[in-house]
């Protein structure tokens, strides 16, 4: 039968390059020769000379850091990490923007076998709660922006702030710089197995809050081989991934993909805007560009004027979380004479189906790529049988056949995504008989908004939290901009009329509960909602009654 890797060069032909079996074995070594996430993605690219970051400030400002210069870094947090008692296999989660002092604490954390935990800068106390509740984190290092949400939150464990000039310590936290000023570069890396973590991801369901993805040292595979064969990256290439590492696809891939192949990446702290991304482009000679179709999007709103500055600058564009619209595609080629690929991925797993740009192959418009080298990415029907070329069905992979594969199922939660030998990704695709993957959408109520996943159920109990709300069900309805948009359907409390003022009032206090980029954007007071007999909301007919009215 067709399989989802037709239309590529032969697996063995296209891993051969990097010896997917060699590096197996080495990783799941004796620990003494193990790994090291740090010494993967900085210790081994020191002595060099070698850019590992160039950093623009809020300001504006550009400052670059070789990898010596993280090493240094990286050693004085590992070392403060070490007096406070830290080691390996704790948790130590991070609410940075994209400054250096993020890349020096992820770096530290996995010198000496911790394990990084990202908490996105928009989250609200809510959000904050429930991830550190469930990693147990042992630190959490933030700023004076970021740090008034923990005094919300039952539980923190302790702080470390990093202070501007002009900054107060908070009463009982660590002086994060002076901290590092203290203390010796000099930090002997803890080596590990491929089998252990360094980093606790989560993600959105459809039923329940967030849950905790660990991931293992062995992802590094796969992370390298996404940089190689998709992303096309090369030495000479000046490469920037505008994703925040608060999320998967930031931290995957702006951060750890990079720095592993000892390529420079790029941060921009400053908020995403289309004139600020051309400028940068310009300014650094931005070769290799990755992001969301939402940010292509922007680009392509500002017209072609602006685009004109750059057009021929950008060798490859890569973009991830939603799919890409083939009129983005023709814009870029027109306007920027740059190919922009779409790629598929997941905080479990990482990217798994590419339009890769390093491995030569026939890019259709509409098609979201090739399973990657080191997966057997299958489709399914609901009993679980693989299913042949254009019949719809749930994206799979092939667990037993799938060498880079490393999501092994929730932490603490069970896993039924993972049943008879598969791992269900939840979207629902159909394959070509060329073995490209054409996205057609989700399976469950997952909502998709600018390339960032949300869940229901997480919206949900934000706004049930209300005094005003006494029933709530939130679904996903298009949006040209932003794929889909959140859409909120309330019940009120007795006492409560609806108006705008108290929708604006709701989705205030989602902004501020729960996270900045989860809010609903839209907002109905119903009298009652479609249940199953048993009670249980039917998102379903909401959103479906949502995308006819939006056909008229
Ligand atoms: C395998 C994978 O992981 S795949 C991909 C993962 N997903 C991503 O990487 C997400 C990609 N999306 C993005 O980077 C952004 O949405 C962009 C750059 C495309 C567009 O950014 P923007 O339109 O500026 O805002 P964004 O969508 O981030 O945020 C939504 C809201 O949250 C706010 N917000 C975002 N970040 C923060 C923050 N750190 N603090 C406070 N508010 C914030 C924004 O101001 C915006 O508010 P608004 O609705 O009043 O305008």
């Amino acid at each position: 039968m067709t399989s989802i890797r037709a239309g590529l060069p032969r697996y063995e032909d296209a891993v051969s390059r990097f010896r997917i079996e060699d590096e197996i074995a080495r990783l799941d070594g004796d620990p003494a020769t193990g790994i090291n996430a740090y010494v993967e993605c900085c210790g081994r690219h020191t002595g060099q000379d070698r850019l590992a970051l160039r950093a623009i400030s809020a300001g504006g400002e550009l400052r670059l850091f070789s990898f010596d210069d993280l090493a240094d870094m990286s050693g004085r947090v590992a070392n403060m990490l070490k007096g406070l008692g830290v080691g390996p296999g704790d948790v130590v989660a991070g609410m940075l923007p994209r400054i250096p002092e993020l890349v020096a604490l992820i770096l530290g954390t996995w010198r000496i076998g911790a394990v990084y935990q990202p908490l996105f800068t928009a989250f609200g106390p809510k959000a904050i709660e429930h991830r550190l509740g469930y990693s147990g984190a042992r630190l959490v290092v933030t700023n004076p922006a970021n740090r008034g949400k923990l005094d919300e939150i039952e539980d923190s464990p302790p702080i470390a702030t990093i202070l501007g000039p002009n900054d107060a310590l908070p009463q009982g936290d660590i002086d994060f710089r002076a901290a590092l000023a203290a203390a010796s570069p000099d930090c002997e890396p803890v080596m590990r197995k491929g089998e252990d973590l360094f980093m606790m991801m989560s993600t959105s369901g459809t039923t329940g809050l967030p849950k905790g993805v660990p991931v293992p040292l062995s992802a590094l595979l796969a992370f390298g081989a996404y940089m190689r064969d998709a992303i096309g990256l090369r030495p000479d290439d000046v490469f920037w991934n505008i994703a925040d590492p608060g999320w998967a696809y930031g931290l995957y891939y702006a951060i750890t993909g990079p720095l592993l192949l000892g390529i420079a990446t790029t941060f921009n702290e400053g908020a995403f805007t289309a004139g600020s991304t051309y400028e940068i482009i310009e300014r650094l000679g931005v070769t290799s560009l990755a992001g969301s179709p939402t940010a292509f999007r922007l680009l392509l709103a500002e017209g072609p004027e602006a685009a004109a500055g750059v057009k021929g600058r950008l060798r490859v564009v890569s973009s991830a979380g939603e799919p890409l619209n083939p009129e983005v595609i023709r814009w870029f080629d027109t306007h920027l004479a740059a190919p922009i690929h779409d790629h598929y991925g997941q905080t479990e797993n990482g990217m798994m189906v590419n339009n890769h740009h390093g491995l030569a192959h026939r890019v259709r418009a509409g098609s979201s790529g090739f399973a990657m080298p080191g997966y057997r990415m299958v489709v399914l029907d609901e009993a679980g049988n693989e299913l042949g070329p254009n019949q719809p069905g749930v994206l799979a992979v092939d667990i037993a056949n799938s060498p880079l594969r490393w999501f092994d199922g929730y932490h603490q939660v069970e896993t039924p995504a993972m049943a008879g030998g598969y791992y269900r990704t939840g979207d629902t695709v159909e394959y070509e008989p060329d073995g490209s993957v054409s996205f057609i959408g989700r399976a469950d109520d997952v909502i998709t908004s600018s390339g960032y996943r949300i869940g229901p159920f997480d919206v949900e109990s934000a706004l049930i939290e209300h005094p005003a709300v006494n029933e709530a069900a939130v679904v996903g309805v298009p949006d040209p901009r932003r794929t889909e948009i959140v859409k909120a359907f309330v019940i009120l409390a007795p006492a409560y009329q609806g108006s705008p003022e108290l929708a604006e009032e709701l989705a205030q206090h989602v902004r501020k509960r729960l996270s900045a980029h989860a809010y609903p954007r839209e907002i109905d007071f119903v009298a009652e909602l479609p249940k199953t007999p048993s009670g249980k909301i039917q998102r379903f007919l909401l959103r479906k009654a949502e995308v006819e009215k939006r056909k008229l």
